[in-house]
């Protein structure tokens, strides 16, 4: 038996002006990084063997505030990969009592990362559906196979998401290791489509807040015995 954790990064300042993100490396704001803090909390009875995230700093970020065990380390000092080496105030990790003895591999690979939005990036979601009507931008935010403009629809987002799921995560999860993804929006619906089994009529209507770990339990012939959401 094994645990998934799986975990959209917490608000990011893009999420916060409204903004379409994908493959922009914004960083998550003072509520993502809370968020984040609050899921580490969550999870913090869980033993994690090893983590999974994309190249984004919002969801690096979200998987190191995850790993400090709900203690706060690194919180007021975030973006925990951009402090201020000269800060006096600023000696690393040891500086904190949630300092972890153990070590936990993290894995950063580009298959995990937000579905591409294309052309879109950069732009306010409600100026572009005032812009070209809200019923096509609902498509290219939320359905399986509708490509926003230059961008990946969510079915090309799980061509890449599902075999690295299958290859790389599965493994861990049949030898009993528990793992945590700490990803998208997106690029974890595609995953949550294929673990729930979601056709692409009911995809649509799946939404991941920001920050909430959804947890399933996983026998080892990888079949999921429970699934929670801690909201
Ligand atoms: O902008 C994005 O990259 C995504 C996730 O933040 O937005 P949406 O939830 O609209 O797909």
């Amino acid at each position: 038996m094994a645990t998934l954790i799986l975990v959209r990064h917490g608000q990011s300042t893009w999420n916060a002006a409204n903004r379409f993100s994908g493959w922009v490396d914004v960083p998550l704001n003072h509520v993502g990084r809370q968020e984040a803090m609050q899921a580490a909390k969550k999870i913090s009875s869980y033993r994690i063997d090893v983590c999974f995230t994309s190249l984004l700093v919002r969801a690096i970020e979200t998987t190191a505030i995850c790993l400090t065990e709900g203690t706060g380390a690194c919180l007021d000092k975030s973006p925990v990969f951009k402090h201020d080496s000269d800060d006096p105030d600023w000696h690393g990790w040891d500086k904190y009592e949630g300092y972890i003895e153990q070590e936990i591999p993290i894995f950063m690979n580009p298959a995990l990362d937000e579905r591409h939005y294309g052309d879109l990036q950069g732009f306010n979601k409600a100026d572009m559906a005032e812009k070209v009507g809200k019923n096509i931008v609902h498509q290219w935010r939320r359905s399986f196979d509708t490509r926003p403009p230059g961008g990946e629809s969510l079915k090309d987002t799980a061509a890449r998401t599902i075999p690295f799921f299958q290859n790389r995560i599965l493994v861990h999860l049949k030898n009993g290791d528990n793992v945590l993804v700490s990803a998208h929006g997106n690029s974890l619906r595609s995953i949550l489509m294929h673990l729930d089994n979601l056709s692409p009529k009911e995809v649509p209507h799946l939404e991941l807040a920001t920050g909430i770990p959804i947890v399933y339990e996983i026998d080892a012939e990888a079949n999921i015995t429970n699934k929670v959401i801690l909201d």
